[in-house]
């Protein structure tokens, strides 16, 4: 690894619902290492590099402490380390921007808990285990939400009074990081100027859409939390309100909250399954079914995102489902094709960056998650700005 003692690497820890995801960075940002404790909580394994080893890791801290320990056997130790990086899931409203994370800070994203509960405990126990390891280690956090502070606010209101918006009830949207990497990253990848009209895939687990104009975002489907929008992995996406208060009246609000981050989505319509690979390979009536859902919702929801961006330039998938599941990219391309979107279905099967044909009337294009390098980045102007 780096020289002895030249505290020049900056550990990212991106911290989900049932995975910590790490990666290594050197000064010029290049990646040292990389890996993620996935399954936490039931089916576990680590991986590091390509190397994967099935662990049995109870929950997040044990996860961590696996990943500590993994990183040091690869001779990475905490006090080689120059920062330490997080992504946070919810900033709420206060957290726009990357920060340097201080007992004020930590105290707000603990307040933003409640709206992202999959995700900011989990990415407060990574930054508290850090903490009580190494006092000093500077520590920042990047947020999810960051991203789309520049959506207008007939974008971010719901229509409801507006003292109950001033207590926070609002649209926040989710996902920035990678948006903001893929902003980054698609000129790199393309060759050409950013398209004006971009509409961006985020399929993993978690899915969202956002209308990107001119690089900033402007529109998106997540809203208050990262429940809303697309059917995901285990969260239902959009439902009704009052089916929601219904579920509480029947249900009370702890069993309401579990059934919809946990239990819905891919899960629940498939009476099993959230993962994508496995419901693509299952070929059930039902496993279908929560496909065609997926890709279904994500076009309904298409739609209205290329109508606030007047119109569709170029479209980039993302995500492990967005880079990978080549059946649904071409079913979603499919539900496309009255736009004038014209996919090459070699380039699709063979997974290229350039997804459209020469008389595509619409650019499409595969770009990587790079959450964890856009974190880096973050972290890396916040130690030259001090
Ligand atoms: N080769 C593949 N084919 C289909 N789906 C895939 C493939 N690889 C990964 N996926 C799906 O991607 C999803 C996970 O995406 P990812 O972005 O890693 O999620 P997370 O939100 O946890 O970061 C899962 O549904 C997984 O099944
Ligand atoms: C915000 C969100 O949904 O994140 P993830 O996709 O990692 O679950
Ligand atoms: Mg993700």
């Amino acid at each position: 690894m780096g020289e002895p003692g030249a505290k020049d690497m900056i550990l990212v820890l991106n911290a989900g619902s049932s995975s910590i995801k790490f990666a290594v960075f050197g000064p010029d940002l290049a990646e040292r290492l990389s890996g993620i404790a996935a399954g936490i909580g039931g089916v576990s394994f680590l991986q590091v590099g390509t190397q994967k080893t099935e662990l049995p890791l109870i929950d997040h801290r044990a996860a961590l402490s696996a990943v500590l320990k993994a990183l040091e056997t690869a001779g990475v130790q905490v006090s080689d380390l120059r920062a330490a990086a997080h992504r946070v899931v919810h900033g709420g409203r206060k957290l726009t921007a990357p920060v340097r994370i201080t007992p004020e800070v930590r105290a707000e994203i603990a307040a933003c808990s409640p709206l992202a509960p999959l995700h900011n405990p989990h990415n407060l126990a990574a930054i508290d285990t850090l903490a009580e390891l190494a006092p000093d280690l500077p520590q920042f956090a990047s947020f999810d939400t960051s991203f789309h502070s520049t959506n207008p606010e007939v974008a971010t209101r719901y229509a409801i009074p507006r003292m109950i918006e001033t207590k926070g009830i609002r649209r926040y949207g989710f996902h920035g990081l990678s948006y903001a990497s893929l902003v980054r990253r698609l000129p790199e990848i393309s060759g050409e100027p950013l398209p004006a009209r971009l509409l961006a895939f985020h399929l993993g687990n978690g899915a969202s859409l956002c209308a990107i104009r001119n690089g900033h975002s402007i529109a998106t489907t997540m809203g208050y939390s990262p429940l809303d929008g697309l059917t995901m992995g285990t969260r239902s996406g959009g439902i009704d309100a009052n089916a929601v208060l219904r579920l509480v009246e029947d249900h009370g609000l702890e069993r309401t909250k579990a059934i919809l981050n946990h239990e819905s989505g891919l899960l629940g319509l498939s009476g099993g399954k959230s993962d994508m690979r496995r419901l693509m390979l299952d070929h059930t009536a039902d496993s279908d079914f929560a496909i065609e859902h997926f890709c279904y919702w994500t076009l309904r929801h298409a739609g209205s995102l290329i109508a606030a961006m007047e119109g569709l330039d170029a479209i980039a998938f993302t995500g492990g489902i967005g880079e990978n599941a080549i059946g649904v990219r071409a079913r979603i391309l499919r539900g496309l094709e009255w736009l004038g979107a014209r996919m090459d279905p070699d380039a699709n099967h063979a997974g290229k960056p350039r997804l459209h044909t020469d008389n595509s009337r619409v650019a499409i294009w595969i770009v990587p998650a790079e959450e964890e390098r856009m974190i880096a980045r973050d972290a890396r102007t916040q130690l030259e700005a001090e």
